[in-house]
């Protein structure tokens, strides 16, 4: 019996999210003394591979025929299916992702095994098994119970962390038996959006909220995150007012962020934002407010105005790495 880990393969790169599936899976296997066990379909080299060895995973099929480099849902289903059925999975993990969202709920079906994305910890219990989720966009946490013989979660990004834990990787070649055609439809172009940095990835954050008062404010934020290296975040109501992009709101009901610094700038800190930020290896507050509850979780704090403290750091950092070139 083991736990499997459907590994997300990026144009032949790893993403964080992996790394971090195959530490949540490790913590489970401790708990249950099973070993980690991946998937990945498609072609990616040995050498970004053995990584997941880093995080725990102590063996990886990899079915890496290129007509599988073209994600087909239905046809990506069977493999994990017959993976699933190679290794004895009771556990089955994806990624929290479009990906995930496709193939998980189909796999459900076709191993009659309970799928609960979406989740938020690790397990409190596994007879029977249960675990906290994230419900109702966010505005409440639910508690569940499976009562499968197997079940499937989607551990979602940033809320467990990456844990080292290194073992000796096997990667064993895996050839599915498809015998369907690949694919009822034909890929005749892809155009890549250009987006920069990837929020959820980021090891840098600065983050805005209310007192930048606002849209156009925001440009002193992006000088310093241009100056870092850094991905742009913010609060709910800065987002809700349209001040910045949705998909940057972090917080219980946006993405959750786990970088290694977070810059919480004009950001009271209410509970609900610091549900997204809290994996955050080092918190940064900057807040006119002394009494603001962002100082509460803040490692470092600076208060103050946002508008005369933010172009000092910037200038700051700048002739810090000009003179450390
Ligand atoms: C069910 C539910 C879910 C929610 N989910 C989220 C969520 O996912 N994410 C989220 O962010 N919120 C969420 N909220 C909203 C949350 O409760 C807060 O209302 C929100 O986070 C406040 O945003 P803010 O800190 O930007 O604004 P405010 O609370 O208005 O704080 C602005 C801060 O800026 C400071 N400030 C003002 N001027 C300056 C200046 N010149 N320089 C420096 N500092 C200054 C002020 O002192 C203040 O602390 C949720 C609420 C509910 C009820």
């Amino acid at each position: 019996m083991s736990i499997l880990v459907y590994i997300r393969n990026v144009g032949g790169q790893l993403k964080k999210q992996s790394l971090e599936l195959t530490a949540y899976a490790k913590a489970m296997a401790d708990t249950l003394n099973l070993e980690v066990t991946g998937l990945v379909i498609g072609t990616i080299a040995d050498d970004e591979l053995k990584k997941l060895g880093n995080y725990g995973m102590s063996r990886l099929l990899k079915a890496d025929d290129e007509k599988y480099n073209q994600r087909v849902n239905r046809v990506y289903t069977r493999i994990v299916e017959q993976a699933v059925n190679e290794v004895d999975a009771k556990y089955i993990l994806f990624p929290d992702n479009a990906q995930g969202k496709a193939i998980a709920p189909r796999l459900s079906v076709r191993l009659k095994a309970g799928f609960i994305p979406q989740v938020l910890d690790l397990p409190s219990s596994y007879e029977p098994f249960t675990v906290k989720k994230r419900a109702f966009t966010g505005k409440a946490i639910a508690t569940v119970t499976a009562h499968t013989e197997r079940v499937i979660l989607t551990p979602m990004l940033n809320s467990f962390g990456l844990r080292e834990n290194a073992r000796d990787l096997e990667i064993q070649s895996f050839e599915p038996h498809i015998e369907e055609p690949n694919s009822r439809l034909e890929l005749v172009g892809k155009q890549l959006s250009e987006e920069g940095l990837q929020l959820a990835d980021a090891d840098i954050v600065v983050s805005g909220g209310r007192g930048m008062r606002s849209s156009e404010n925001f440009a002193l934020l992006e000088e310093l995150a241009a100056t870092l290296g850094a991905a742009t975040a913010c609060s709910r109501p800065v987002a809700d007012d349209g001040w910045r992009p949705a998909d940057e709101h972090v917080g219980q009901t946006g993405k959750i962020i786990a970088p290694n610094i977070y810059f919480a700038i004009g950001i009271s800190g209410a509970i609900q934002h610091v549900a997204g930020v809290s994996g955050a290896k080092c918190i940064v507050g900057i807040n006119s407010d002394p009494e603001a509850p962002i100082f509460e979780v803040a490692d470092y704090g600076m208060v103050g105005d946002a508008f005369q403290i933010i172009p000092e750091l910037n200038a700051l950092f700048k002739k810090h790495i000009h003179e450390n070139k």
